[in-house]
């Protein structure tokens, strides 16, 4: 039985994709000149390395060339749907109307309810532009171009929200939700918007799988009855009303389980791993002609997952890390030559911990997995920070996760997901710093603040309360619609429906030679540390 692990499934799961190039491709194409600073190599191998090899498919002398890339481009980005497989799953008129339906009255016995006069439905065909910047040159500052010439090439995604039509009948839906992966906040606000939605269209049965995907196989947990009435105030919290879990049963497994519990409707959330086992599981329905959605809300506090503005926690987690920030800009400022050493959360992207310190403007030095660093040496971190206390009389150290794991010693211990577990870098700045301070005999008070699951357990923020609302609602609608193995997201400020395997090939990173990354070297005023 295939295993639910990363080696095991990820494979078939990404379909060949002949196109897909990025700004780092186009590094290759003009030298990326950034003033008084060297360039910057990149760490985003994989990334890096699909980008060229999608360019290399791309033969630019064909006066065609264009039209082919915008049809392979649309056949990519087409959303799944369960008349691929089921030819004679037949439509019906929405129960998405927005008409009260009373208690007491049984739902649809004189029909389903339609409102005519309601234009509130988004056309099938409707469509949203995945890239707004027309760049002139390869060399123009986080460039992402097609060909060599940086033509205009437009690509246009679907457009999220309620159809007029729909593939499922309410009252034969058994929905369930499932959270899975590490916490973030605002997966209450989802939840609870997906219940909401669910029951103005007319669904009774909608339940709560405990624990993420462990919830389908483990037989000492049940099923959670979810309604209005036991969402209603979840948001208020923090974490998941249904908990988490990493690692758990097989696909078949998960399946298997759906098809005994009566589940057609699988909304799943949680980051690329689960989005991996939610396509897998789509895949699976679909080979057993099952009339089954599974549909996704991306969530990672990260920000990791591709082609999205933002994913939902994340401001939340960037406006909670000021408050570690500015306690560690006070423990520093108000010691003698103090060092405050903060460590933020991003495994693969150094996300947060760029935001959070352009928004605090605290921050001296800002350390992320794709810039490496040296902590020792001329160059290094410990002699900057030397400078800064014979110059400023304090610092503030901002550190991803991630970053600077070459720096430290390697385990190859992974968790129950098959996600490789990280050394602990904030430490290790920590231990340096002590001991080089000491060495030299310059005194230095160094303070270190792991603020990590503190800001991961909060409640979502009011941003991030409108983003799990609106993603929550488009889930719903999605589903509706009898679209399967999507997942939702926010692009150029307006919400789409992205195939599953466009979003998770590989983890969305911070460009170093992006405008952002350069923003915040501005703000924080320091060298290369190589
Ligand atoms: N490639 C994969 N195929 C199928 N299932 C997977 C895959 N990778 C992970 N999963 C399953 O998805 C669930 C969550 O995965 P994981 O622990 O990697 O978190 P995640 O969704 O990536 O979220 P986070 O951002 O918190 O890491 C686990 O139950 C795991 O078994
Ligand atoms: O300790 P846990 O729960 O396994 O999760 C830690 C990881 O989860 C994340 O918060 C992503 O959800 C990462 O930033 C972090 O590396
Ligand atoms: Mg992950």
């Amino acid at each position: 039985m295939e295993a639910l692990t990363p080696a095991a499934i990820r494979p078939p799961l990404i379909p060949p994709i002949r196109a897909r190039i990025s700004v780092h491709a186009l590094v290759s194409f003009g030298s990326v000149q950034i003033p008084n600073r060297r360039k910057i190599e990149v760490k985003a191998k994989s990334e890096k390395r699909s980008a060229s090899a999608a360019a290399a498919s791309v033969d630019y002398t064909d006066p065609d060339w264009k039209s082919n890339y915008q049809k392979d481009f649309e056949a990519r980005f087409r959303i799944p749907h369960l008349t691929d497989a089921l030819h004679d799953a037949v439509p019906y008129p929405s129960t998405f109307c927005l008409r009260m339906r009373t208690p007491v009255s049984p739902d649809f016995a004189e029909g389903y309810p339609s409102d005519g006069e309601w234009h509130g439905y988004v056309n099938t065909n409707d469509r949203v532009l995945l890239k707004v910047i027309r760049y002139s040159s390869p060399a123009s500052a986080g460039a992402e171009c097609i060909d060599p010439g940086c033509t205009w090439v437009e690509q246009w995604v679907h457009r999220a929200g309620p159809r007029e039509k729909i593939y499922f009948k309410p009252e034969e839906v058994k929905a369930a939700i499932v959270t899975c992966g590490g916490l973030c906040p605002g997966l209450n606000d989802v939840i609870r918007q997906i219940v909401i939605t669910l029951e103005i269209y007319g669904v009774k049965k909608i339940v709560g799988i405990p624990f993420g995907y462990r919830g389908f196989t483990d037989s000492s947990l049940s099923e959670m009855p979810l309604s209005r009435k036991v969402v209603q105030n979840i948001h208020l919290s923090g974490g998941s009303l249904l908990g988490v879990s990493r690692g758990g049963p097989t696909v078949i497994q998960i399946v298997d389980s759906m098809v005994e519990r009566g589940i057609n409707m699988l909304f799943v959330l949680g980051g690329n791993g689960t989005h991996a086992g939610a396509n897998a599981i789509h895949e699976e329905c679909r080979k057993r002609q099952l009339k089954v959605a599974v549909v996704g809300v991306p969530k990672t506090i990260d920000n990791d997952i591709l082609l999205m503005d933002k994913t939902f926690g994340f401001d939340t987690a960037v406006e909670e890390a000021q408050r570690a920030i500015y306690s560690a800009y006070i423990e520093a400022h108000s010691a003698y030559r103090g060092i405050g050493i903060v460590k933020l959360m991003g495994r693969s992207s150094g996300f947060i911990a760029m935001q959070a310190s352009l928004a605090s403007g605290q921050i001296d030095i800002c350390l992320i997995p794709e810039v490496p660093f040296n902590i020792h040496g001329p160059n290094g971190v410990l002699n900057h920070l030397k400078y800064l206390l014979e110059t400023k009389g304090s610092a503030v150290v901002c550190v991803a996760e991630g970053a600077g794991q070459d720096l430290l010693q390697k385990t190859n211990a992974t968790d129950a997901s098959g996600n490789i577990i990280l050394g602990d870098i904030g430490v290790h700045i920590q231990q340096e710093t002590k001991k080089f301070f000491k060495e030299i005999g310059f005194t230095a008070d160094v303070k270190y603040i792991d603020p990590t699951y503190m800001i991961r357990a909060c409640r979502a923020n009011a941003s991030d309360g409108i983003l799990c609302t609106v993603l929550g609602q488009n889930a719903v609608h999605g589903a509706f619609a009898g679209h399967s193995g999507i997942t939702v997201g926010i692009c150029n400020t307006h919400y789409v429906y992205f195939p599953i395997p466009q979003v998770i090939a590989e983890p969305k990173v911070v460009d170093p030679n992006s405008r952002m990354w350069h923003r915040c070297l501005t703000s924080t005023g320091q060298p290369d540390f190589i």
